[in-house]
């Protein structure tokens, strides 16, 4: 199969992406295109499924996308999808002030792959999560919320890992498993 373009206006997806899919044994190689594409407002399912759609549109062909969500437990899973505008408007100061008054400060990362062959055709999603705690900033701001998001049984930030430990139980590797699997089946 030729080259998976990855529609994507985040440098940094891009960088985990190209990580991941070159381990192992049967690298996968991506070619990226930056655009950022109108998000809809639903479910992660939703988003997602329009956005690949939409890129598939504008390149006439083949693609993927990827959505990432980042989910409260106390709030029911908000803000999910939204939490791009969250981050932006109220830095990881804000975010941990949205979780005081409640009890529980769990929260799970969930990523969602997005491969839709062409503009006729319905994209297919993957999905991974990852459960963890909101906790107050700690490691270098690199890449939006990874100094507030500690994974379960880790003890550290995404922040504070080193690349190569978060990509090995990242949402983000656990969905890109599921779309390597599908890629090199076709
Ligand atoms: O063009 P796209 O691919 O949509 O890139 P984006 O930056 O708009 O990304 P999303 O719409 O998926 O919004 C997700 C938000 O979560 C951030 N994010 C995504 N993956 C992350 C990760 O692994 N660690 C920390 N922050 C992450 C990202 O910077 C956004 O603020
Ligand atoms: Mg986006």
């Amino acid at each position: 199969m030729s080259k998976l373009v990855f529609v994507t206006g985040n440098a940094n997806k891009l960088t985990e992406v190209r990580a991941i899919l070159s381990a192992g044994n049967q690298p996968v190689e991506i070619d990226s295109k930056s655009l950022d594409i109108d998000e809809i407002q639903g479910s992660t399912e939703e988003v997602s499924r329009a956005k690949c759609k939409r890129a598939a549109e504008l390149l006439n062909g083949p693609c993927i996308t990827e959505d990432t969500a980042l989910c409260f437990e106390a709030l029911d899973g908000l803000p999910g999808p939204y939490i791009k505008y969250f981050l932006e408007k109220l830095g990881h100061d804000g975010i941990n002030k949205m979780l005081v008054g409640f009890e529980s400060k769990k929260a799970w990362a969930l990523c969602t792959f997005a491969y839709c062959a062409g503009p006729t055709s319905e994209p297919i999603l993957f999905e991974g999560r990852t459960d963890g705690t909101i906790v107050s900033a700690r490691g270098a701001a690199k890449f939006g919320w990874d100094p507030v998001f500690e994974p379960n049984g880790t003890g550290l930030t995404y922040a504070e890992m080193a690349s190569e430990q978060k990509n090995l139980i990242s949402h983000r590797y656990k969905a890109l498993e599921k779309l390597r699997v599908y890629i090199q089946s076709l």
